[in-house]
């Protein structure tokens, strides 16, 4: 499919340290960057940008037959009213965009409900705004608007995002109940930036082939799979990705989501060891930062995968200078199979399950044990089997529970 012509525009302070291409990766899921703009100056109440570059860049749209403008920074629906105007093409920010990627992105009903009220969120304080802006006369992108009357719309957000949230519960209640099914399995949840490739780590992980691509936000919502060839039956949690700058009412549409892997007994952060140490810093910072937000303790495990785009170097230079932010750290490729062995040894390791011991006779209760946890030992006496396993510590207590019961 052809995608549409887009010009990059930024603007920032003097001393920000923004560069533009971060939108640029993100605009490439969708649209095709054919023009990248950076001014430095204060913002502009009426463009964001000075009104001599607006000028300027209404001949370059044209010339280039440039079809959206997208921001980086937020602007304000009077921003976009004014620069469609002088445009003639539609106008957005960064946040509608990723809400767009969200929208390509999102396959199940639960990433759909999370990704419309995210959308609702962004719209309601800007609704009675740009009913009244479109009052005044058409512009690209605020097609519709026109229509309605300004408290009628605002109110309509407001029933709407009650009716998704109350949709949302729902979901997430089931979702709860699957998981205290789950609990007496160990959960190990992977956490990480966009696009560092956390589903190709799941894959690799468990023999599973769910979709990775080379975008951000594939993943919206959360799966769970158990991790093949390991002794005893440990589960994997993918989630979708985390973004820095992303505002609050969007990280909040999808926090039950990133909730449900940071719930793990053993988290594993997952850093692209390809990116900048610059970047690796920032998205390390960004991963702790969601994690001490939604109270998250378990223990971590830093993986630095794609270690087949890097050398020894680069891997030295990781441990040194990133030192005080890494834990437990090891190198692997989940695309190329590197090192994923070793990885498996060390959740073990981390898991730092309990041990039991039970003295029976019942096959049930044997073949449960063969299926679910790490058999250590097992002797067979007068008839009787004493069997030592591994498995997570309620779990052990559990099946001691029956074994005992069983004896009595
Ligand atoms: N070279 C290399 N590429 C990898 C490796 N692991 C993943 N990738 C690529 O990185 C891209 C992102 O991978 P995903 O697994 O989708 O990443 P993710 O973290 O799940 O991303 P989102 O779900 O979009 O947040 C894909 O193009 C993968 O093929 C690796 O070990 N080496
Ligand atoms: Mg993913």
């Amino acid at each position: 499919m052809l995608r549409k012509k887009a010009m990059l525009i930024l603007r920032k302070e003097f001393n920000e340290k923004k560069n533009i291409e971060e939108l640029k990766e993100l605009a490439s899921v969708l649209y095709e960057p054919v023009e990248c703009v950076v001014q430095v100056r204060p913002p502009h109440p009426k463009y964001q940008i000075g009104s001599g570059l607006v000028e300027k860049l209404v001949e370059k749209i044209k010339e280039k037959d440039i079809e959206l403008v997208i921001f980086d920074n937020r602007l304000s629906p009077t921003q976009k009213y004014n620069l469609a105007g002088k445009f003639g093409v539609e106008v957005i920010d960064k946040i509608e965009l990723v809400l767009r990627i969200f929208y390509k992105h999102a396959q199940t009903k639960e990433a759909q409900l999370q990704v419309k009220l995210a959308e609702l969120q962004y719209e309601l304080p800007q609704a009675k705004e740009k009913v009244r802006l479109a009052k005044l006369g058409e512009r690209p992108g605020f097609g519709g608007y026109g229509d309605y009357e300004v408290n009628k719309y605002y109110n309509k957000i407001k029933r709407d995002i009650t009716i998704i949230k109350e949709k949302l519960k729902r979901i997430r209640e089931h979702r709860k109940r699957l998981r205290k099914k789950r609990k007496k399995f160990e959960v190990v949840g992977l956490i990480g930036y966009t696009n560092a490739g956390k589903t190709s780590l799941l894959n690799a992980l468990t023999g599973e082939s769910k979709t990775s691509k080379n975008q951000v936000f594939t993943t919206l919502t959360t799966t769970t799979r158990v991790i093949k060839n390991a002794p005893r039956k440990i589960l994997v949690t993918d989630t979708v990705g985390f973004m820095e700058n992303l505002p609050h009412f969007m990280i909040e549409a999808f926090l039950s989501t990133i909730e449900e892997s940071a719930e793990s007994d053993l988290i594993l952060i997952v850093v692209d060891a390809s990116d900048s140490i610059e970047d690796i810093e920032r998205k390390l910072r960004t991963n702790y930062e969601i994690l001490s937000r939604i109270g998250c303790s378990s223990p971590i495990i830093t993986v630095f995968n794609k270690c087949d785009k890097i050398g020894e170097e680069k891997k030295k230079k990781i441990l040194t200078s990133l030192e005080r932010y890494i834990v437990s750290p090891i190198f692997v490729s989940a695309k190329y199979n590197i090192n994923i062995d070793e990885l498996i040894e060390l959740i073990l390791e981390k898991l730092n399950a309990c041990i039991g011991v039970v003295e029976t006779s019942d096959m049930r209760l044997i073949s449960y044990l063969y299926e679910n946890t790490e058999i250590i030992e097992k002797i067979e006496e007068n008839g009787k089997y004493i069997i030592t396993f591994r498995a997570k510590e309620d779990e052990v207590n559990r099946i001691l529970r029956i074994a005992n019961k069983l004896r009595g």
